[in-house]
């Protein structure tokens, strides 16, 4: 049997504390190449967090990261410090990457779908088209790992679809890894071998199994996306409150989690949900 691939990188037991609070804490992760894991979570779970964890951008204070020798990263953040009112057309946005041959760019450009945008400016794009230069931005590096914080935001359903389609299909042509982070807890792309759900800890972690099959679901998406999309239910057996403090099912609060409050387990991990509007169980 072949050995599974050296992670590209891993977190082992990783967390990182400012102002006396952990921002997350006892983080397990490994991206293999070809594999994508999505890191799902409320706002402000750390998600952000651990994906600069992962990169390196921060360093922990616990635990351990770890990245392989000479790893080449395309990172999508989820803003861009840039000065969108001045003209900038997307050729010239593509070319301001450092290193990158312009083979490279071309090839980017083409995977990517976006040769009819070279002249428009970035700030005309909509967001779908936004995302996709992004995306050729990224792997214009050719990247062993892809980092995509966010990567359908302002996007509308149907240019979700196609967003994750693409991204599926990057994974396959260019067998790199990648980590994506989404903020959606329902919808997560079909071709996510791990989602990892964060809430200041790994809350529960497994393969989004079903695709929504419901006849909601055709009818919010169509036919033709309809395997598209997979979904991922969990539910939180504890809250944390603002002060740091934790709220469990019973009602006790405590200092900090339970020992077995990372781990959810039973009938509500990977299990298919047939909601296909993602309404009703916050
Ligand atoms: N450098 C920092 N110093 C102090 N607190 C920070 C720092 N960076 C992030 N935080 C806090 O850590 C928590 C996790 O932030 P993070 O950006 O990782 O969350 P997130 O899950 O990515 O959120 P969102 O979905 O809103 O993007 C937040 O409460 C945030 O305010």
């Amino acid at each position: 049997m072949l050995k599974p691939a050296e992670p590209l990188v891993s977190l082992d037991n990783a967390g990182i504390r400012r102002d006396g609070r952990w921002l997350v804490r006892g983080v397990d992760l490994s991206v293999r190449p070809g594999e994508i894991v999505t890191l799902i979570g409320p706002n402000g779970s750390g998600k952000s967090t651990t994906a600069k964890l992962a990169l390196g951008i921060l360093k922990p204070d616990h635990g351990i990261a770890r990245r392989r020798d000479g790893l080449r990263v395309g990172y999508v953040p989820q803003k861009l410090s840039v000065d969108w009112t001045l003209p900038l057309s997307v050729e010239r946005f593509l070319r301001l990457i450092a290193r990158v041959a312009r083979d490279d760019i071309e090839a980017a450009v083409a995977r990517t779908g976006i040769g009819h945008l070279r002249r428009a400016e970035v700030r005309n794009l909509s967001g779908g088209e936004f995302q996709r230069v992004m995306l050729a931005r990224a792997i214009a590096r050719r990247p062993d790992l892809l980092v995509l914080d966010e990567p359908v935001q302002g996007v509308d359903f149907s240019s979700e679809i196609a967003l994750y389609e693409l991204i599926g299909r990057l994974r396959d042509e260019l067998r790199c890894g990648v980590l994506l982070i989404s903020h959606d807890l329902h919808v997560v792309m079909a071709a996510t071998d791990r989602v990892i759900c964060l809430n200041g800890h790994v809350c529960c972690e497994g393969t989004p199994t079903a695709v929504a099959s419901s006849d909601a679901y055709k009818q919010l998406f169509g036919a033709r996306d309809g395997p598209a999309l997979a979904v991922y239910e969990h539910q939180h057996d504890h809250t944390h409150l603002p002060d740091g403090r934790v709220r469990h099912a019973d009602g006790t609060i405590t200092d900090h989690c339970h020992p077995g409050d990372g781990q959810h387990q039973g009938e509500d991990r990977d299990r298919g949900r047939h909601d296909a509007t993602g309404a009703g169980d916050a």
